[in-house]
């Protein structure tokens, strides 16, 4: 088969967080983060078929911990170029679908390799562009690094002979083959990782794409697709296209030709593109395959068996990482009533402790929102939850700091049902909730739309087995955080309106990019 033409391959491995309390490491990224900073204001164009092409429109990338930085500008696509990057992307499937998977997946090698050399320097550009402090910019570049040698290596287990139920009249095989062009719509706040995971997975299964990132994260898009053309990628595999969503976004989901949707972002624009994508245009010849990925409203919940210590420290880490920004923050702690009180003010003492600032400083570990448009719905989130709960930590905005900060805030006595804990708030906003017992607490946990990540932090196997049969989330954690997959260690994707549960970094996921064709030969 075409896999053993592969050099034979180390087995996957996690890429380890990079150590900032090492001070050569530490010096790299100040490093890097002085050269990114040169490198400011710095325009980026839509390139299509291998072609740079500017438009009259520019997005500008702002810098939320100093927003009168800007980081880059890129050029905004028209619906004429999104045409054309449809166009391009077709003529080029015709030969990259049928290049052997292996020297696809060699594609995706070579681009890990520019990845790790520049490690620092795409650490620093998400510092700047969507406020990671050092430690989650680092775990950002690590994930990408990880998609890519993962479904490098996965793509050859597709390619490979498939198991088939043998019969000695026949000779039977299965092919995996691409689907065709697809509109990759990755969302801003894993701006590199989910990116890179999204249209990797894409193009190492033989389709073509259109790649258009999220206007708040398009530098590091910019960068990132340098890489692919550093590794020689041939013209039009990916066609970049920074655009806004409501423009490019909805020509590509519309467009007759494009054969499959690859969305990461929220449950509005997710279920748009659903509806969009199910109505067939003129001329359209198959049906849109969505692989849509969405919001949470993600739980930890602590019994009185716990170990309240950890359990605190998960607690905050999960709603407070990234600002909350993540789909899998905890935003929702509920807590049976016997330890409540207890863990509350551990809650308190551990959210007392984190330094908030320009993240370009290591000290800092809590950044700004992403933009403007964030910060004024979080703070009208922390408005509406002072009417639902009580506000007993944080609750303030810090514009005073130079960008859009937002003090870690936390809410007690929340009711499940309230709006704060209900509504997915995107933000720095924790919801404490009481329940009675364990029981109520997992029925709790489970009264939202959404069905993403969730935790349980206690000592009981049975309460622990209970919850694996009945917390209903596509990534369930026990007596740890609730954020953070590993890609291969912990497939991730979710259930209900949290998405169609597409398991990024999981064995299946390439599947999705893919359709298989059943050939059988009668033997004469
Ligand atoms: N489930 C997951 O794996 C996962 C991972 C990360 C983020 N998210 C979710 O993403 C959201 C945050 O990201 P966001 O603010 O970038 O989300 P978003 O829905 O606003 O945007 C996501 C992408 O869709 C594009 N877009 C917007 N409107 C569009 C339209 N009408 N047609 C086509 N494309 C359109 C945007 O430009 C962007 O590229 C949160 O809800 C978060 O929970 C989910
Ligand atoms: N995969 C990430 C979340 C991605 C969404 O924002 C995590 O597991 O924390």
């Amino acid at each position: 088969m075409e896999a053993t033409n592969f050099m034979i391959l180390k087995p996957f491995e996690n890429l380890k967080i990079a150590d900032f309390s090492n001070s050569e490491t530490e010096f790299m990224m100040k490093k890097a983060l002085e050269k990114v900073a040169v490198e400011f204001g710095k325009e980026y164009d839509i390139v299509i078929g291998g072609k740079a092409y500017k438009s009259d429109k520019k997005i500008k990338s702002i810098n939320p911990s100093k927003t009168d930085e800007i980081v880059g500008y890129t050029n905004s696509a028209t619906e004429e170029l999104a045409e054309l990057a449809v166009e391009k992307a077709w003529e080029a499937f015709k030969t990259w679908s049928k290049t052997p998977a292996y020297k696809r997946a060699e594609f995706l090698l070579k681009t890990a390799d520019i990845l790790r050399k520049k490690r620092f320097e795409f650490g620093a550009t998400m510092i700047y562009e969507v406020g990671k402090n050092w430690v989650e910019a680092d775990a950002d570049f690590a994930e990408a690094v990880d998609f890519l040698e993962f479904y490098a290596r996965e793509m050859l287990r597709y390619a490979s002979e498939q198991p088939l139920v043998r019969i000695p009249t026949e000779k039977n095989e299965l092919r995996y083959i691409p689907l065709g062009v697809g509109a990759i719509i990755p969302p801003w706040n894993f701006p590199l990782a989910i990116l890179v995971g999204m249209t990797s997975a894409a193009i190492v299964t033989g389709n073509t794409v259109v790649l258009k990132p999220a206007s708040d994260s398009t530098v590091i898009a910019a960068k990132f697709f340098e890489a692919l053309q550093e590794a020689g990628l041939p013209d039009g595999v990916v066609n970049f296209l920074p655009g806004s969503g409501a423009l490019a976004g909805e020509y590509l989901v519309k467009h007759p030709k494009i054969r499959f949707i690859s969305f990461t972002g929220s449950k509005d624009v997710g279920l748009r593109i659903n509806e969009l994508a199910a109505r067939p245009q003129p001329g359209q010849i198959w049906i849109k395959r969505t692989i849509l990925e969405m919001g949470g409203k993600d739980a930890i919940i602590v019994d009185e068996t716990a170990d309240l210590d950890s359990a605190a420290e998960g607690i905050v880490t999960s709603a407070f990482g990234f600002q909350g920004q993540k789909c899998s923050a905890g935003s929702r702690a509920i807590i049976v009533k016997d330890v409540y009180d207890k863990l509350v003010e551990k809650v308190i003492e551990k959210a007392e402790k984190i330094k908030m600032g320009d993240v370009r400083f290591r000290e800092n570990w809590l950044g700004p929102v992403i933009n403007h448009g964030a910060f004024e719905k979080i703070k009208a989130y922390i408005e509406i939850g002072k009417n639902e709960g009580n506000l007993i930590f944080g609750g303030n905005t810090r514009e005073e700091l130079g960008g859009f900060f937002i003090e870690p805030t936390i809410f007690k006595d929340v009711d499940g049902n309230a709006r704060i804990a209900q509504e997915e708030i995107f933000g720095p906003v924790l919801a404490i909730i009481k329940a009675n017992d364990f029981e109520e607490a997992l029925h709790i946990a489970n009264s939202t739309e959404y069905g993403l990540t969730g935790a349980l932090y206690s000592k009981s196997r049975d309460r622990i087995e209970k919850a694996k049969e009945e917390f209903h989330v596509g990534n369930l954690y026990f007596n740890r955080k609730c954020t953070g997959a590993l890609v291969g260690v912990h497939p991730f994707g979710g259930f209900n309106m949290s998405g169609t549960d597409s398991k990024a970094g999981g064995r299946d996921y390439l599947g999705l990019f893919l359709q298989a064709k059943a050939i059988s030969e009668k033997i004469l």
